[in-house]
């Protein structure tokens, strides 16, 4: 469960009470996520999210991520929708710290990802991509390369206990993959973190899903379009077994391609991009593993699964592996 603060009813309402939104009826903390604290709130003018930021957030960039969430809402993308207060402020602060109110969005984010939710994802990633530009300034990539070793060092510690050997491995990992990094594909503004929980679907029951919203928004950043793509491939491809799904994986990229081509460097890049990508959510993870307080109430999770992601597409190496 990600609920790091606590809010009392009081405060909620004396919060709510800047806002036009209604009077409180319910609001319960949401047990899913791992960086932010979220709040369900139902007022007597609809459903709302509430969210504290937490843990990663630099408060000064909350800004940037609210803008983008406008921008590629104007330009017809289904995602969460700011709401000012009266005061015209998105972002305001309850219980010390940075606090918004969001839209919420219908649907549900699949469970278990079937060989129809691909293609959606796929389209949906690519019209994120093509929405997002215009979008005036950049946000450089603070889990980008650049951070990895970093990371890294903050787990040496604590790494071989999770399993013997890890840390050594994710040395030599790291070292090939900063050496073969691009240097130059085409770049954009990428959600940067398009993992299942945060796409929701409609119409599942139908076997036709479609998408009706991205959410958390809170890892955007501007980098290489591709690079997101392999996101999505690690957190959409691979199954239980952690076997990769090569007709999923076709399913995304043929989608994605429907709508922005990917050039022939994007192409070649993928495996390294992939390699990258599995990287940086082991490293999070494993960060997190071995620095979560005992007691604090958030599910950790798994850095390993992404040790076998990044075993394969080290394999990999070629773009035939991911069905091209
Ligand atoms: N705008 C929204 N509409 C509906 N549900 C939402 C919305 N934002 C968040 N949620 C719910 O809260 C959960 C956690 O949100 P998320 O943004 O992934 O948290 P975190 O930032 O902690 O990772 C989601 O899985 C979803 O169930
Ligand atoms: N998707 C990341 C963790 C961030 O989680 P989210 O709850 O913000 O989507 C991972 O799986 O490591």
């Amino acid at each position: 469960m990600a609920v790091y603060t606590e809010i009392s009813d009081e405060a909620l309402r004396a919060y709510l009470a800047e806002y036009g939104i209604g009077e409180l009826v319910a609001f319960r903390g949401i047990a899913e996520g791992v960086e932010n604290s979220n709040y369900a709130l139902k007022t007597t003018a609809g459903d709302f999210i509430l969210t504290l930021y937490e843990k990663r957030v630099d408060p000064a960039e909350l800004p940037w991520f609210l803008g983008l969430m406008r921008h590629l809402a104007a330009r017809g993308l289904s995602c969460p929708q700011p709401v000012a207060a009266r005061d015209g402020e998105a972002l305001r602060e309850l219980c010390g710290r940075p606090a918004a109110i969001c839209t919420f969005l219908p649907g549900v984010w699949p469970r278990r990802v079937r060989q129809e939710h691909c293609a959606p994802l796929g389209a949906a990633l690519a019209e994120l991509h093509a929405s997002g530009a215009g979008f005036a300034e950049a946000r450089p990539n603070s889990l980008g390369p650049e951070a990895w070793a970093s990371l890294l060092d903050g787990c040496r510690e604590g790494g071989d206990a999770v399993l013997p050997g890890l840390v050594a491995e994710l040395d030599r990992h790291l070292d090939g993959i900063l050496r073969e990094w691009p240097q130059d594909l085409p770049r954009g503004h990428i959600h940067a973190d398009l993992f299942p929980d945060n796409v929701f679907f409609l119409g599942d029951e139908s076997g036709v899903p479609r998408v009706s919203g991205l959410i958390d928004f809170y890892f955007a950043c501007t980098d290489f379009l591709a690079y997101d793509l392999a996101i999505c491939l690690n957190a959409w491809c691979f199954e239980p077994d952690y076997a990769f799904n090569i007709t999923k994986a076709r399913a995304v990229i043929a989608a994605y391609q429907s709508i922005r081509p990917l050039s022939e460097a994007e192409l070649a890049a993928l495996p390294v991009l992939c390699r990258g990508s599995a990287m940086r959510f082991l490293l999070t993870r494993l960060y997190d593993w071995t620095h979560t307080p005992a007691g604090a109430m958030v599910t950790r999770k798994d850095p390993l699964e992404y040790l076998k992601r990044l075993r394969f597409h080290e394999a990999a190496r070629d773009v035939r592996a991911y069905g091209l």
